[in-house]
């Protein structure tokens, strides 16, 4: 598993830390991998031209300190101070013993703009808001000058906390991070400017984390696999509500999803029975309502269900069941919210964003700046598990103590209609082979980013539901 935790976590654990050891040990540790990883990235020191640009806090004499390193090694540094009478002396100090230089702001972009490498060390978790203009054009002239840029801690302008990004941000090709993961690497729109991120170990002894990540390892655990006693029924039947007379290809793709999902049997209820024969003859049809389609172990409702009497009909019998229910696209516009509060099975709701907004009240592009607070929101107003899709997957659970869980796995290339259909029949799968909402929405998301990704380049759906037997032996091992 991978964590983050917040500032204020990680604020803690250092205070404790710092007063068992000398100081500025904590600081020294930082700088040292900072400057493994710079050192890295140059593949040679001696000659080379590195540029500091130092705010005035410790994250600016993390990097002051570092470029003392790389100076020490043979590397020509120039520190670029934003705020000279409050730059941190003591990593300038190190920096000038060590042969290196130091300029104020003015005379920084011709600085940056030939470096081979450039260390952001202007604001690391102690900053606010988005870029100042000084620092913005400096990181500019950095980025159009081409030398690498390494983030120290998290790129500066971005909430450490919740991934926003209020104004303008570095965006960097490394980001050295230290003691844990802060939400704002692994969330978008923060984490796709974090580049990649290596997290450097101070020795922070941490508590529980805000988000966390599933990897391979974790994934392999939570799948289930058949055993010698397992039967179609043991292995959980599944129930597809989905697809319409107009939309049978929800139908098609959400019974995909689910059949490769290790359910034993799905059934299927709606108007796209034909559609879903002719596709998968295995699926077991009916038309009628869903309480006479027989039994099953979960419910999925909602993918091109259409809005009419019927469907609303439908989507109320099935979150009336005992069983876990999960409820996509058009039934998360006809689901009652105290439907769902009402539950005591476990209920998994998979909007977009455009979904959420309208579920939240909100504009869409508030939920996309701030996935994680919206994800939080909603699951709290529903009660239930939520899966907000986009280009950061994120699940929370009702219990805002309970981390969320973030996908690292996926593709810009999953954007493509009727992926979700296929992630719904996957997540009613686990569900009915007995996972708890937050594992069988969070392993779906991991194997269904990883399909997309296996299958390399444009894809349709259908694609990413056939790569899903290759995906779970990727993660499984055979
Ligand atoms: N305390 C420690 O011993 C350790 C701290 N670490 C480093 O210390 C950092 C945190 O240091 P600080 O608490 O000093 O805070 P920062 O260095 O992150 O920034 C604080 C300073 O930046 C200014 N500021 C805030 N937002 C700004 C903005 N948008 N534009 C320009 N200036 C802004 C503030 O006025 C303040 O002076 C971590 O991110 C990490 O890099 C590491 O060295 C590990 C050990
Ligand atoms: N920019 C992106 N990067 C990665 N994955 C994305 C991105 N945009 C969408 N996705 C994924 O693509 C799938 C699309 O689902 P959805 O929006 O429900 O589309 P549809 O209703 O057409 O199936 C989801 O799994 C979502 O997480
Ligand atoms: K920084």
């Amino acid at each position: 598993m991978r964590y983050a935790h917040t500032v204020q976590a990680v604020r803690d654990a250092e205070g404790a830390l710092m007063a068992r050891l000398p100081e500025g040990a904590l600081m020294q540790r930082a700088a040292a991998g900072l400057a493994v990883v710079g050192a890295r990235v140059l593949g040679r020191v001696y000659g080379r031209r590195v540029a500091v640009v130092a705010g005035s806090g410790s994250n600016g004499g993390d990097a002051l300190y570092a470029g003392a390193r790389l100076a020490r090694r043979g590397a020509g540094v120039t520190a670029v101070l934003l705020a000279p009478e409050r730059a941190h002396a003591a990593g300038l100090r190190a920096l000038l013993d060590a042969g290196g230089r130091a300029v104020g702001a003015a005379e920084g972009a011709a600085v940056v703009a030939r470096a081979d490498l450039v260390y952001d060390g202007i604001v690391g978790i102690g900053g606010k808001g988005g870029l100042r203009a000084e620092a913005a054009e400096l990181m500019r002239a950095a980025r159009a000058g081409g030398g690498a840029v390494v983030a120290v801690d998290l790129p500066s302008g971005v909430d450490a906390d919740t991934g926003e990004v209020a104004g303008e941000a570095v965006r960097a090709d490394v980001t050295v991070t230290f003691g844990t993961y802060k939400p704002g690497l692994l969330i978008d729109p923060a984490a796709e400017l974090a580049g990649a991120v290596t997290l450097v170990g101070i020795g922070l002894e941490l508590g529980a984390p805000e988000v966390e990540a599933l990897q391979h390892a974790d994934l392999a655990g939570l799948l289930p696999r058949p055993s010698g006693e397992s039967d179609k029924y043991r292995r959980g039947v599944v129930g597809v509500v989905a697809g319409s007379d107009r939309y049978p290809g929800a139908a098609v793709l959400a019974v995909s999803g689910a059949l490769r999902g290790g359910a034993g049997a799905v059934r299927y209820v709606g108007g796209g029975g034909p559609a879903v024969l002719a596709r998968h003859p295995e699926t077991l049809v009916s038309s009628g309502s869903p309480h006479e389609a027989g039994r099953v172990q979960a419910w999925v409702v909602g993918p091109g269900l259409g809005d009419d009497a019927r469907a609303r009909t439908a989507v109320a019998e099935v979150l009336a069941a005992d069983v876990p229910v999960l409820v996509d696209a058009d039934g998360l516009r006809l689901m009652s919210r105290d439907a769902v509060r009402a539950r005591t099975a476990a209920t998994v709701l998979t909007p977009h964003a455009g979904e959420a907004a309208a579920l939240l009240g909100r504009a869409r592009e508030e939920v996309e700046a701030s996935r994680l607070t919206a994800v939080r929101d909603l699951a709290e107003l529903f009660g239930a598990t939520v899966l907000l899709k986009g280009s950061t997957t994120l699940v929370a659970a009702p219990d805002p103590a309970v981390p969320v869980r973030v996908n690292p796995t996926g593709t810009a290339w999953l954007a493509t209609a009727g992926s979700g259909d296929v992630l719904s029949g996957l997540t009613g799968s686990l569900l009915a082979a007995r996972l708890p909402a937050r594992d069988a929405a969070s392993a779906a998301g991991y194997l269904h980013g990883l399909a997309a990704r296996l299958t390399e380049g444009p894809l349709a759906a259908m694609d990413v539901a056939e790569s899903i037997p290759e995906a779970w032996r990727n993660v499984c091992g055979g």
